[in-house]
C-alpha cells in the first residue's frame, strides 16, 4: 500500500535511537510505517528499523511486535532485536534482510521466475505461512513485497516473512477457531486478495493460501489478469468470473491438486501444508530440480 500524500520522513539519516542504532537510509515507506536501515553501534550489525508516527490513526506496530515475538525461533522470521517508543514515534528493530520478491521478479528479463525458482520459493512460503498459523495468527497481507531473501552468506537462500501489521488471531482461548464476524472491513492488497476477502468476509487460514496461489501464478506467468484494475469491487467481480483452472495450462501439473485443495477449504479448515509441500517436491523430482540449484537472481 503506497501512501499517496508524501509527508516528511519520520526520521533522517544520522539520527540515533537510544544511543545505539544510527539511522543510515530509508528503505521504504509502506501504508502504515517507514522502514530504515540502521547500524547497531553495539554489535556493528546492520539492522532494519520500522517506525510508526504516534500521530498515525491506525497503530499497527503493536501487533507487529506481538506476532514477531511469538514467531521467534521459527524459520523464515526476522530476529526481534528491540522495540520502544518516544513522543514522536513507535519503533521495532529487527534483522535486516535483502531484496523482496516483488523487486526480484521485476528485475527478471520477462518479469517472471522460472518454474524451478517458483517451486523452491513455494516450499519456503508454505512453511512460512504454516509458521504464523501455528502461533494462532493469520497474516492477511500475503504478497511478494512482504517476503524478502536473506542478505548474508548463511541466509541468502532463505525467504523471510515481513509485515505483521494486518495479522489477526484466528484461534480462540481454548484452541478453537474463533467465531467469524458477519461483515468485516477489507484488509490486505487487492491484487492478491481471496474472493472471500473481496466479499468482506472473515478471513481464515485458507485466504492466506489463496494469496499465495495468486503470488505463484504471477511468478510464473509474470502477471495476473486483474493487474491493471485498481478498483477493489471490479477486481472482486473479475476474480469471481475468472475460471482459475485456465491458469493451470501455464503451471506445472502439481498446481492442479494445489488449486483443488484450496478450493475445497472453508473458513475454519486447516490447510494441508504438508500435502502442498509434497506437491512441490513432486514437481522438483519430475523436472530434476535440485534444492541447491541457483535461484534466477543468482545466475
Ligand atoms: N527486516 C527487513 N529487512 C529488509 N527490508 C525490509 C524489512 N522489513 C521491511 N523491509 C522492506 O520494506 C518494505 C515495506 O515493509 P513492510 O511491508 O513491513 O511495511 P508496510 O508499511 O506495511 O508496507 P506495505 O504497506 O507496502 O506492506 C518491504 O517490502 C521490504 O522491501
Amino acid at each position: 500500500m503506497a501512501s499517496v500524500d508524501r509527508k516528511e520522513d519520520i526520521i533522517q539519516p544520522g539520527f540515533i535511537i537510544r544511543e545505539r542504532w544510527k539511522v543510515r537510509k530509508k528503505l521504504g515507506g509502506g501504508g502504515f510505517g517507514e522502514i530504515y536501515e540502521a547500524l547497531d553501534m553495539l554489535t556493528e550489525e546492520q539492522i532494519a528499523l520500522k517506525v510508526e508516527s504516534t500521530l498515525q490513526q491506525k497503530q499497527v506496530l503493536k501487533m507487529e511486535v506481538a506476532v514477531l515475538k511469538k514467531l521467534q525461533g521459527k524459520d523464515h522470521v526476522c530476529k526481534f532485536i528491540a522495540c520502544g517508543r518516544n513522543d514522536r514515534f513507535n519503533y521495532i528493530a529487527m534483522s535486516l534482510q535483502g531484496r523482496n520478491l516483488a523487486e526480484l521478479r521485476r528485475a527478471q528479463p520477462r518479469a517472471c521466475f522460472t518454474i524451478s525458482t517458483t517451486i523452491r520459493l513455494a516450499l519456503q512460503l508454505i512453511s512460512a505461512i504454516e509458521a504464523i498459523h501455528s502461533v494462532g495468527f493469520l497474516h492477511r497481507d500475503i504478497k511478494p513485497s512482504n517476503f524478502a531473501m536473506g542478505r548474508l552468506m548463511n541466509t541468502q537462500k532463505t525467504v523471510y516473512m515481513l509485515d505483521f501489521g494486518l495479522a489477526r488471531q484466528w484461534v480462540g482461548n481454548s484452541g478453537e477457531v474463533r467465531q467469524p464476524r458477519n461483515v468485516v472491513g477489507f484488509r490486505g492488497t487487492v491484487r492478491y486478495a481471496s474472493i472471500s476477502a473481496h466479499k468482506n468476509k472473515e478471513m481464515g487460514r485458507v485466504d492466506d493460501m489463496w494469496s499465495l496461489f495468486y503470488m505463484l501464478v504471477e511468478f510464473i506467468i509474470g502477471q495476473l489478469p486483474w493487474r491493471k484494475i485498481k478498483d477493489k469491487e471490479q477486481v472482486g467481480i473479475m476474480k469471481e468470473k475468472y475460471d482459475h483452472k485456465s491458469f493451470l495450462k501455464y503451471l506445472p501439473s502439481q498446481f492442479h491438486p494445489f488449486l483443488s485443495h484450496i478450493t475445497s477449504l472453508n473458513y475454519s479448515d486447516t490447510p494441508d501444508y504438508s500435502f502442498l509441500r509434497g506437491l512441490m517436491y513432486q514437481g522438483m523430482n519430475a523436472r530434476g530440480i535440485k534444492d541447491d540449484d541457483p535461484f534466477d537472481w543468482e545466475k
